[in-house]
């Protein structure tokens, strides 16, 4: 079990708030003009990764301070707890292990008293055989043709990782052609059908519960699909598998168990990416660029485990967060990956982050006095540039941002990597330094241009500057740095949960609507006008009733 401490009961919070109060006028160029050896006192380096995040609004003894924080929450026997298999969901009763999925090391770890490794062991062995007998062209459908493609039906945590990983690993991918369908809106799987053949198509139905609505939908329409144009059952061993951990749903549905890769409940959806659920990222690029990726973020678990906190990533990461969330007001953190690949990084740590943290009531029961998780977006550089920077630079809201950054590219065609970098560099400085009047107006000058035009213009051209940014620079997107970089994250998450007196392994806040449309979805069978609602909902149910 994790303590409780509330946030503002913590030690260091106190002190935190006086430390902010004396010193929220730092301007982080002043820092680095006091400091030469500023970058590498906040800087690390973990492999092929380089976190910087000297561009911050912190002093060492903010550092201090921070870390005190982490100390004052327990982390580290937060992190041991989450290690050994102890129920932290504790509203749930369940473990949280996805660090067991990928622990490489195959250390025992034990839940209720089992170890958990040789079951995860048998599902990659599993998982292998399975996708070496797809990718090399031994597994037929029901014509006997090869397979190629490959179509996950999933949501959430069923569908996002994999979305990520897959669109992140592309210069790794084999022939298979890869679809992910998870909206109910049947335009999602009517599109996908349409550029698939259904003799040379592998469904994966991807669903820890096997009971959500909109994957049970979708599997069922291409199910229906694949028996128009087979005529007969039998197709649906060969085109049909299921990932999940509910076994008697997945019989139910039709699809034999022999052709089901489980996982646990002590797999979060949105931890499950290491697990079965991460089936289409083998299809994919194969398994050994998995057992890479789940390299990786062991080594990055190892890190967390064991490093010093002032020198431990996913920690640095979570502190400053904090630092920015509830002592600056900042609402939202900022993702921007320098990398088309990871075009997905952010959306994917939406759910991560704000299906995790997105959680008003402490580990006390009581709700909480003070913020917790922060908004999660982004989009890829040089994209978010022409788009959202405008606000980042002059807007009324502080955003701190990370920036995420390959130093080699997958596809070094002429200047483009170069001219991508120089964005990314140029980004980062420009939020710090900002521009001042005195630069404008000799901007102006050098130009020629007369103090009666430049005037009325000067203060709409002043960059304030002082915005803080992390920059991860990476040798380059491998399947084992992704799979570190995906870890640091997950654990950035867990560490501000344990701090913020949460519990992020939870996600009631998705049951109610889920609830209500289940009420909902009857009463739209007929055309009789509904009352039962509130005057909007009535209103707008009747209306689409009249219109239909
Ligand atoms: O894999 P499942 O069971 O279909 O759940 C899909 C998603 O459903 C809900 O939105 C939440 O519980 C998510 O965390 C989960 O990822």
């Amino acid at each position: 079990m994790l303590k409780s401490i509330p946030f503002t009961q913590n030690p260091a919070y106190a002190k935190l708030l006086a430390h902010f109060e004396a010193t929220q006028s730092v301007q982080i160029k002043d820092l680095f003009a006091e400091d030469t050896e500023r970058f590498n006192r906040f800087s690390t380096r973990f492999e092929d990764i380089l976190l910087d995040y000297s561009k911050n609004r912190i002093t060492e003894e903010t550092k201090q301070l921070l870390l005190e924080l982490a100390q004052g929450a327990e982390l580290k026997d937060a992190i041991e707890q989450l290690f050994t298999g102890q129920k932290i969901n504790a509203t749930e009763d369940r473990a949280v292990l996805h660090v067991a999925l990928r622990n490489r090391s195959n250390t025992p770890i034990e839940v209720d008293g089992a170890d958990v490794m040789p079951e995860v062991n048998a599902v990659l062995d599993k998982m292998k055989t399975f996708s070496e007998k797809v990718i090399s062209g031994e597994w037929k459908g029901y014509t006997g043709q090869v397979i190629t493609d490959v179509v996950n039906i999933g949501i959430g945590g069923s569908d996002l990782g994999p979305v990520m990983v897959t669109e992140a690993l592309k210069p790794y991918k084999n022939h298979l052609n890869l679809h992910f369908v998870s909206n109910v809106d049947g335009t999602h799987i009517a599109e996908t059908l349409k550029a698939v053949n259904p003799e040379t198509t592998l469904f994966l139905i991807a669903s820890k519960t096997f009971t959500t609505q909109e994957t049970m939908t979708n599997a069922h329409t291409a199910r229906t699909w694949l028996l128009d144009a087979a005529g007969d059952d039998s197709a649906v061993a060969k085109h049909f598998v299921a990932i999940s951990t509910n076994e008697k749903e997945v019989s139910k549905f039709g699809i034999d168990t022999e052709n089901m890769f489980v996982f646990w409940d002590w797999v979060g959806g949105r931890y499950s990416l290491w697990s079965a659920i991460g089936l289409s990222i083998i299809l994919s690029v194969g398994y050994e660029n998995f057992v890479e990726l789940l390299e990786g973020a062991h080594a990055m678990d190892n890190h967390f485990r064991t490093a010093a906190f002032e020198e431990n990533i996913p920690v640095t990461l979570a502190l400053l967060g904090i630092w920015y969330n509830n002592f600056y007001g900042a609402q939202t953190q900022v993702i921007l990956p320098y990398d088309q690949y990871l075009h997905r990084f952010a959306a994917y740590f939406q759910q991560g982050d704000m299906e995790s943290n997105g959680k008003y009531v402490g580990r006390d029961g009581q709700p909480v006095d003070y913020q917790t998780g922060p908004i999660i977006w982004g989009e890829p550089g040089t994209n978010g540039q022409h788009a959202f920077y405008q606000l980042i630079h002059q807007g009324t809201k502080l955003i701190p941002a990370d920036f995420i950054a390959p130093a080699i590219s997958h596809n070094p065609i002429g200047e483009h990597h170069k001219i991508l970098l120089s964005n990314f560099f140029a980004q980062t400085e420009a939020l710090m330094n900002g521009k001042t009047a005195e630069e404008v107006i000799a901007e102006f000058q050098s130009k020629n241009v007369s103090p009666e035009v430049y005037e009325s213009l000067v203060a709409f051209k002043v960059f304030e500057g002082n915005r803080p940014t992390n920059s991860f620079l990476v040798k380059s997107i491998t399947p084992r740095t992704l799979g570190s970089l995906i870890a640091a994250y997950e654990h950035k998450i867990f560490v501000q949960g344990v701090i913020w007196n949460i519990y992020s392994f939870d996600q009631w806040g998705v049951e109610l609507g889920k609830q209500l449309a289940s009420k909902i979805y009857p009463e739209l069978q007929n055309d009789e006008p509904v009352n039962d609602h509130d005057g909007s909902t009535n209103g707008l149910i009747n209306a689409y009733k009249a219109w239909r």
